[in-house]
């Protein structure tokens, strides 16, 4: 069986991932607050974890895997924006969850196992919060319960600070009820107009931190394989999931895998709502980028690694992921090779994937490039927006895979020779009709863009 690899956050080193229940894996993703159309960046991690999800699935049998990913529904982000707009709450969250579901189903991403929903987990964050007081890392003060950081030692061992550093660096909220300016709510009060459940601390909600350590115990067990999310939520969500787990759970490990994706970035920062440096998902469908390019465009970074979003990265994905569409028609997938598979079990080394595949498309396997595009969510038969893009018909595509031979050749010669003409007489021509012409050392690629006039090919055939 194929070892899989992963950087662990919390060890700071690859590791072989080790299911904890033999032929069993189990990963929990934190998902949406849900009150807005996912942006950009929040498609980073859905494409990231569903990339991992396949490889999971492909290694130890679909069933063996359970992929659990949640939904905040319950926020005051969410109140706020009721607040904004009159709306109601269940109609908010109701509706931008079928948004989220819409725009990750479009650029590919399988759905999880389960996507548990904050308020269908109510009485187990109570249960939880009550274990936590029971054994002395929480405390109830003026209807809000908060959880004790001097109770656990290993506070901020995942990101690396102490205590001290945290309350030096951090924005808290100084609370008169707080012990410690870093002790963090698990649940608060709520006024009758806002959502609110009985508790043994009057009627109140939940604070996000205890939603997820709540729903993937409910889940997945006091333990399981790996949990990830985006980087930012290192700091403090997922220190806190750990606290409120690993008190509340003693001799459990919680998760043993933390993985963490790279930011998308405008301009060198993280796009975010809070910044309204954004544009969504659903915009760049509505501009006619194909989800499947949005895909491509994620997986040629490596998921550790800062990325942007530029229109030439999306037009280079876009001739691509056209030009091996047109190869792999009517093709029936064979199998992905097991050096490609290792190249993925390597921490998720996708861009090395995908070089390979540059490589298949070259030597016109056709039925190992689609197998290998389908084990990553591409090429795959449900992905849409392709309906508005023209395609080279196949004649026309036999004409390129012609002279994609021929320049390669005439390239080979010329490094002998020394005498380019021919090479260069070909590349011109093929300038001339809007193709344009990439050499490299793996080989020679012919992309057509948006000028692209096949008829012009016809007198070098
Ligand atoms: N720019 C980004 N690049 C990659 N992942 C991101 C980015 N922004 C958010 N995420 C991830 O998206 C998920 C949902 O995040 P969240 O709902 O907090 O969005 P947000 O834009 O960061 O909101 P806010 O700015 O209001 O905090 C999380 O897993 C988070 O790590
Ligand atoms: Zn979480």
């Amino acid at each position: 069986m194929t070892e899989i690899r992963l950087w662990n956050t919390a060890s700071k080193r690859k590791e072989p991932l080790i299911p904890m229940r033999p032929g069993a894996v189990s990963m929990y993703v934190c998902g949406p607050t849900v009150y807005d159309r996912a942006h950009l960046g929040n498609a980073r991690p859905v494409v990231v974890f569903d990339t991992l999800n396949r490889l999971l699935r492909h290694v130890y049998g679909a069933d063996a895997v359970t992929y659990v990913r949640n939904f905040t529904d319950v926020d005051d982000k969410i109140i706020a924006r009721a607040e904004e707009t009159g709306r109601d709450i269940a109609q908010i969250t109701g509706e931008t969850t079928q948004w989220y579901l819409d725009d990750m189903a479009a650029i590919g991403a399988l759905e999880p196992d389960a996507m548990p929903r904050a308020t269908d987990y109510i009485p187990a964050m109570v249960a939880m919060i009550e274990t936590l007081i029971a054994g002395g890392h929480a405390y109830a003060a003026e209807g809000h319960v908060l959880f004790s950081v001097e109770s656990y030692t290993a506070y901020g061992r995942l990101s690396g600070r102490s205590v001290e550093d945290m309350i030096a660096g951090a924005r808290v909220e100084v609370a008169p009820y707080k012990r410690n300016p870093m002790d963090f709510v698990l649940w608060k009060p709520s006024t009758p107009d806002q959502p609110g459940w009985d508790s043994p601390w009057g009627r109140g909600r939940p604070g996000w931190h205890i939603e997820c350590s709540a729903m993937s115990r409910e889940l997945l067990g006091d333990s399981f394989d790996i949990h990830g999310g985006g980087n930012d939520l290192m700091f403090p969500h997922h220190e806190n999931e750990i606290a409120q787990s690993c008190c509340a759970n003693p001799g459990s490990d919680f998760a043993r895998i933390w993985m963490h994706n790279e930011m998308l970035l405008v301009e060198g920062k993280k796009m975010s709502k809070s910044l309204g440096n954004f544009f969504t998902v659903r915009e760049l469908l509505d501009q006619g980028v194909p989800g499947e390019v949005i895909r491509f465009v994620f997986l040629s970074t490596h998921y550790r690694k800062p990325m942007d979003w530029t229109e030439e990265r999306a037009n280079t994905a876009r001739r691509t992921l056209q030009k091996w569409r047109e190869q792999t028609r009517d093709v029936t997938p064979g199998d992905v090779p097991d050096h490609m598979l290792q190249l993925l079990a390597d921490d998720l080394n996708v861009s090395g994937y995908i070089a390979e595949m540059h490589q298949l498309a070259h030597a016109h396997d056709q039925s190992t490039l689609l197998a290998a595009g389908q084990l990553v969510g591409l090429l795959g038969e449900n992905l849409s927006g392709w309906e508005i893009v023209s395609p080279a018909d196949g004649a026309t595509l036999s004409i390129l895979d012609d002279l994609q031979r021929r320049l390669a050749e005439a390239r080979d010669a010329a490094m002998q020779s020394k005498d380019f003409s021919q090479v260069d007489h070909l590349k011109t021509a093929l300038l001339a009709a809007g193709v344009e012409v990439r050499m490299s050392k793996q080989g020679v690629d012919l992309v057509p863009g948006a000028g692209f006039e096949p008829a012009q090919l016809e007198r070098l055939k």
